[in-house]
């Protein structure tokens, strides 16, 4: 580890090194603490609290008890608070980019347009808190009406992902505080120091203490908590598809609300009928947007015979492009992997290609900048047989498969237990909706490599999870519907 990194913030108190619960900003009682450290080259951010389970289980008791007056507020009230979350975000996106980027290591714009397109969430959010309508419904009896409310689910307790340390935090806390719901978020430990600034500004805000809480430490411990206190009613995860199953299990006794976001295994399909250039620009950004660290990221590139060349001439193009280093430096596209894990596993599956008869065309090692840097790698002669066709990489991989019709490429990209996103390129309509329908996944995108956003409802089937985030259906995973039985009409 190198010297203790200083961030050039125009608001220094950003930087938070105390976790955020009931309204105060605590140390762990017994000193305990985790580091943070910059991914680039392991120097020391900040040290955060590892709180035991004991003080999850007092800020529990706090969210109860915030939840009930939170709930009684309008639905304009609560809007009008989570717009100033929003905005307060808005305002301060350079410094929460150079948070994320020092803690994660992402390009600084990639970070800001993460800040950015994910407090959106709040403000969608904001918005449809005040369309939690009910229903009225005719009854069976003439003396009888059916009324539905609809009301919060209570306290959520939330997990987040080291991938995206800001985003995913506003795409729950969102739809939870909008339906009345509070909040006990846990960030994942490598990157903490995102959350803690985005409880700074809810704090500002004027979220009410003990409406959205942030602990920090050892997951199991935490994950144990979540699980197993009654007053927790709904867990909301992104991660990985091993820890989702874990947290499945452990709420079971509780019969706890799940929203699950996990693993993917993303195919991404080019027919002989594409734009190519399309394509390939496409496949970039779906494949090396945080350097193949997204849950959505293309992880299989099925490319059909008659253009698998012109294709992958094009993509190699693009790659040789792309330039590696630390993500504050200006014309960095992607920075290094989050730890050493992340390189062991690209090399594994690349060591497979190549054991397996694949072709490596460009990359496939270590990047001579040292750390944790990989170079952007593009193999071919890959079949399903091989790791990368059956697991997740989250790395910068990308892997050429040909195919030779629509039946054959549906088969293989159907071939896999996870089911999050797939994205195909193609101009026949026909097809299109061929496509489109045929694909086991939760989102597809046809011609583009880009959708997540907040009007649409991210989320996956089979083993990628259940639940959607953003959109109209986002909230329903915060909400239960009470019907009421109105007689002596
Ligand atoms: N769907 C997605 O967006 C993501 C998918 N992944 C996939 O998972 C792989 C491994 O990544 P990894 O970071 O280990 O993912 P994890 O699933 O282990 O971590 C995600 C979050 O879960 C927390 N966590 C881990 N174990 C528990 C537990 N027992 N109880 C409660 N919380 C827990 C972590 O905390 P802590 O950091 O303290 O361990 C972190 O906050 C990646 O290579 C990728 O394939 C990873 C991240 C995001
Ligand atoms: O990895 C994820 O959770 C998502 O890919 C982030 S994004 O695509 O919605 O930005």
């Amino acid at each position: 580890m190198t010297d203790r990194r200083t961030l050039a913030l125009k608001d220094p108190a950003l930087l938070v090194d105390k976790a955020f619960v009931e309204g105060a900003w605590i140390a762990a009682p017994d000193g305990k603490s985790i580091a943070v450290t910059d991914p680039f080259d392991g120097a020391l951010i900040a040290n955060v609290p590892d709180l035991g389970r004991a003080v999850v289980a007092e800020a529990i008791d706090a969210a109860a008890a915030a939840q009930k007056l939170w709930a009684r507020r309008t639905a304009k009230e609560r809007a009008q608070v989570l717009k100033r979350w929003h905005d307060l975000i808005i305002e301060n996106a350079d410094d929460l980019a150079l948070i994320l980027t020092t803690e994660q290591g992402k390009p600084l714009a990639e970070a800001k347009g993460e800040v950015v397109s994910n407090a959106a969430y709040l403000e969608w959010f904001a918005e449809e808190a005040k369309r939690i309508d009910g229903d009225i419904i005719p009854g069976p009896n003439a003396g009888q009406r059916i009324m539905v409310l609809k009301q919060p689910v209570g306290v959520c307790a939330a997990i987040t992902p080291w991938n995206f340390p800001n985003g995913m935090i506003t795409r729950k806390a969102g739809p939870a505080l909008a339906a009345g719901c509070s909040m006990i978020l846990k960030p994942a430990s490598q990157t903490p120091l995102s959350a803690l600034a985005l409880a700074l500004l809810a704090e500002r805000a004027g979220v009410p203490k003990g409406v959205f809480s942030v602990v920090t430490g050892e997951a199991k411990p935490i994950g144990l908590e979540f699980c197993h206190n009654p007053k927790i009613a709904k867990i909301t995860f992104t991660g990985s598809t091993g820890v989702g199953r874990w947290l499945m299990k452990e709420a079971a006794d509780g019969i706890k609300r799940l929203s699950l976001e996990l693993g993917g295994n993303a195919p991404f399909i080019v027919f002989d009928d594409a734009d190519l250039d399309a394509a390939v620009e496409g496949a970039m950004i779906s494949k090396f947007r945080n350097a193949g660290q997204t849950c959505v990221c293309a992880n299989r590139i099925y490319v059909q015979e008659s253009v698998a060349a012109a294709f992958t001439e094009k993509l190699l193009a693009k790659v040789s492009g792309l330039s590696l280093g630390r993500g504050t430096e200006a014309g960095v596209s992607q920075g290094p992997l989050i730890d050493e894990k992340a390189v062991a596993k690209m090399e594994e599956h690349v060591a497979d290609v190549v054991a397996r008869g694949g072709v490596v065309l460009s990359g496939g090692k270590r990047s001579a900048l040292g750390g944790t840097f990989f170079e952007p790698t593009v193999v071919t002669g890959v079949t399903q047989a091989m790791k990368v066709a059956k697991e997740e990489t989250f790395a910068p991989l990308a892997p050429i498969i040909s195919f030779k019709d629509e039946d054959d490429v549906i088969a293989m990209a159907n071939d896999s237990e996870f089911g999050l996103a797939s994205y195909f390129y193609a101009k026949d309509m026909a097809r299109i909706w061929r496509v489109a329908e045929a694909l086991e996944a939760g989102m597809v995108g046809v011609n583009t490599g880009m959708i997540a956003n907040e009007m649409a409802p991210f989320g996956g089937i089979k083993q990628s999870g259940t639940g959607r985030e953003g959109s109209k259906y986002g909230i329903e995973g915060f909400l239960e519907l009470k019907y009421v039985a109105l007689g002596g009409i």
